[in-house]
C-alpha cells in the first residue's frame, strides 16, 4: 500500500508575486492615491481603518506618502500581514489550510501569490500540467490579460482548497499599481478550521473533479456552475427545444443574468427561485410555506397576443378632452397592422443580428466592467482557470435571437395622412442610422470581443466602451421612438381601407402602397 506523504509536493514558497513574462509596474506619482486619514492616538481605526477612502476603494497606500506614515493600517499586502495558518492533510482534497489562530470576518487573511503570466502563457501552462497528469490546478484568473500560477512558486494560500460554501472569499487589491488577490475571512473562523473559498472554478474540458466539500448545498463537482460544464453534461434529446432561440440566454456571465443551467437543476439548487410551467402558471416558491398558503394562489397568466380571431376593435375615447370635443376614435387592434413580412434570418438592414446579441452580451460586459475590472471591487471573485480544449455544442441550435421586424413601407400604405407617414419614416431612418453606427463600432471591437469571449471581463477600452454605451442607447432610442411613431399615428389618425391602396412593385412583386392623400 502507497505511503501517504507527510509533506505537500516541493514548490517554491514566496511572499510576493514572481514577473516572469513582464516587469513590475512602477506606479507614477500622479497615480499614488493618498488619503486625508489624522493619526490619533485615542482612536486607533484613525490609521487608515475603515474609514480611510483607499480602504474603501481597496487600494493600499503608499508609504512615505500617506500621512498616517508608520501607523497605516492600510499597507497589509506589502508588509504580508496575514493570520497565522497551518497545513494540513484532507481526506481526499489534499493538502488544505486551517486557521491558527481565530479570525474574524472581513480580516485579511493571506494574499494568493504565484507567477504573473499572460492568459495565453496560462492557457499554455495548464495543458501541459494536465499532460503531465498534474491533478492539482493552482492558475488563478486575474483578468482578462493575466493570470497568476502558484503551481511551481507560490504562497500557502496555494493549499486553500474550494467548498460550495466557503468561509473565505478573494478580493482585488491596487497595491503599487498592481493588482493582486487576497483571501478575506468571510465570516468569523475559529482556530482549527479549514479555510475555503469558492473557485468559480472555471471547466472547460478534461477530467471531471468531483467536490468533496462536504456542504450541503454542494453542487457536485470543481467547476459544476461553470458554462462549459453545463453544456458537456446537459442530456440532450431529439425534440428537446430548450435551446431553440426563445429560451436561449443571451448574457455569459453567471451572477446576474440568465443561466445556461437546466432548469431542473436550478430549481434543486435554489428553491426561492420562481417555478414556471409551461401551461403559463407562474408560482412564487420563494417561501414555500407561504406559497402553499390560501393567500398565494397560482396566477393563470394569459398570452399576450390572442389569436387573430378574437381581436375586435376597441373604442377608446380620449381621457382629458372636454365632452363636447370628444369624438371617440376606433383603435384597430395591432394584429390588423400590416406588419406582414417578419424577417426570420435576423440580418435585416435594421443591422445584422449578430449586433443584438453581441449589443445584449456586451452592453451587459460594460454594465459589469468597473464592478469586475476594477480592484476597487471587493466583491469580485477570481476564479481558477483550466483551460482546455472547448466541449463541442452536441446538438444545440445556433443561440441567435429572432427578431421579428416590422415592415413600415405596409404600415404607412395604411396611413391616410401624409404627415404620419413622414415622421414614421423619419424615425426609421435614424433607426437604420442608429443601426449602421452600432455596426461599425462592433467591427471595431470585435478581435476584443473574440478573444475574450469566453470571460465576462471587460475587453476593450473604456473609451470605446462609453461609445459603445451611447451607440446602444441611440438605437434603442431609436427602435422606441419607431415603434411610439408606429403606434400613435395608427392610433390617431385615419386608416386607408385596403381597397383603397395602390399596389406598388418592388423586385418584381407587387406591395399595396398610398395614395397620395
Ligand atoms: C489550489 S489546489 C488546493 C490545494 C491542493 N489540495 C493541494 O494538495 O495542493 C486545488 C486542487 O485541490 C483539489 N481540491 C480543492 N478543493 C477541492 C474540493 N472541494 N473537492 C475535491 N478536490 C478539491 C483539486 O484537485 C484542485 O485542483
Amino acid at each position: 500500500m502507497e505511503e501517504e506523504p507527510i509533506e505537500p509536493p516541493p514548490y517554491i514558497y514566496i511572499e510576493t508575486n514572481d514577473f516572469s513574462y513582464r516587469r513590475h509596474k512602477r506606479q507614477k506619482e500622479e497615480d499614488i492615491a493618498v488619503c486625508e486619514c489624522q493619526y490619533d492616538l485615542m482612536d486607533p481605526d484613525s490609521a487608515c481603518g475603515e474609514r480611510c477612502w483607499n480602504v474603501s476603494t481597496n487600494t493600499e497606500c503608499t508609504p512615505g506618502y500617506c500621512p498616517c506614515g508608520v501607523y497605516c493600517k492600510n499597507q497589509r499586502f506589502q508588509k504580508c500581514q496575514y493570520a497565522r495558518t497551518r497545513l494540513v492533510k484532507t481526506e481526499g482534497r489534499g493538502w488544505g489550510l486551517l486557521a491558527d489562530e481565530n479570525i474574524t470576518s472581513g480580516e485579511f487573511v493571506i494574499e494568493y501569490c504565484g507567477e504573473v503570466i499572460s492568459s495565453k502563457v496560462a492557457k499554455r501552462r495548464s495543458q501541459t500540467y494536465e499532460d503531465q497528469g498534474l491533478t492539482e490546478a493552482y492558475i488563478i484568473y486575474l483578468n482578462a490579460d493575466e493570470s497568476i500560477d502558484a503551481t511551481k512558486k507560490g504562497s500557502l494560500a496555494r493549499f486553500i482548497n474550494h467548498s460550495c460554501q466557503p468561509n473565505c472569499e478573494t478580493r482585488k487589491w491596487n497595491v503599487l499599481g498592481e493588482v493582486r488577490v487576497g483571501i478575506f475571512a468571510k465570516q468569523d473562523i475559529p482556530i482549527g478550521m479549514e479555510l475555503s473559498y469558492d473557485y468559480n472554478f472555471e471547466w472547460f474540458g478534461g477530467a471531471m473533479v468531483r467536490c468533496l466539500c462536504g456542504a450541503a448545498s454542494c453542487s457536485g463537482f470543481l467547476g459544476a456552475k461553470s458554462r462549459g460544464f453545463q453544456e458537456a453534461t446537459y442530456l440532450w434529446e431529439d425534440d428537446d427545444d430548450r435551446f431553440s432561440v426563445e429560451n436561449i440566454p443571451l448574457y455569459d456571465s453567471a451572477d446576474d443574468e440568465p443561466t445556461s443551467i437546466p432548469r431542473d437543476i436550478l430549481l434543486a439548487e435554489d428553491q426561492s427561485m420562481t417555478q414556471e410551467s409551461n401551461n403559463g402558471t407562474v408560482q412564487s416558491t420563494e417561501n414555500p410555506e407561504i406559497a402553499s398558503s390560501n393567500e398565494f394562489t397560482p396566477m393563470t397568466v394569459e398570452p399576450l397576443v390572442a389569436s387573430s380571431d378574437e381581436l375586435t376593435p376597441m373604442t377608446v375615447e380620449p381621457l382629458t378632452a372636454s365632452l363636447d370635443e370628444i369624438t371617440p376614435m376606433t383603435v384597430e387592434p395591432l394584429r390588423a397592422i400590416p406588419a406582414g413580412d417578419f424577417s426570420e434570418n435576423g440580418s435585416t438592414e435594421y443591422g445584422a443580428q449578430y449586433a443584438d446579441d453581441t449589443l445584449q452580451n456586451f452592453t451587459h460586459k460594460i454594465a459589469k466592467l468597473e464592478n469586475q475590472s476594477s480592484p476597487q471591487n471587493n466583491n469580485h471573485h477570481t476564479e481558477l482557470v483550466l483551460v482546455r480544449t472547448k466541449p463541442k455544442f452536441r446538438g444545440g441550435k445556433a443561440k441567435r435571437g429572432l427578431r421579428k421586424q416590422l415592415n413600415v413601407a405596409d404600415i404607412c400604405d395604411r396611413l391616410a395622412s401624409a404627415a404620419a407617414r413622414e415622421e414614421i419614416l423619419y424615425c426609421e431612418e435614424v433607426k437604420k442610422q442608429a443601426a449602421a453606427e452600432i455596426d461599425a463600432l462592433y467591427d471595431e471591437i470585435r478581435p476584443a470581443i473574440e478573444e475574450h469571449e469566453r470571460d465576462s471581463q471587460d475587453n476593450v477600452s473604456t473609451s470605446l466602451a462609453e461609445q459603445w454605451i451611447e451607440a446602444s442607447c441611440s438605437k434603442y432610442k431609436a427602435e422606441f421612438d419607431l415603434s411610439a411613431a408606429i403606434i400613435k399615428n395608427m392610433a390617431s389618425t385615419p386608416l386607408r381601407a385596403k381597397e383603397d391602396v395602390i399596389p406598388r412593385e418592388q423586385n418584381g412583386v407587387l406591395y399595396l402602397q398610398n395614395g397620395s392623400s
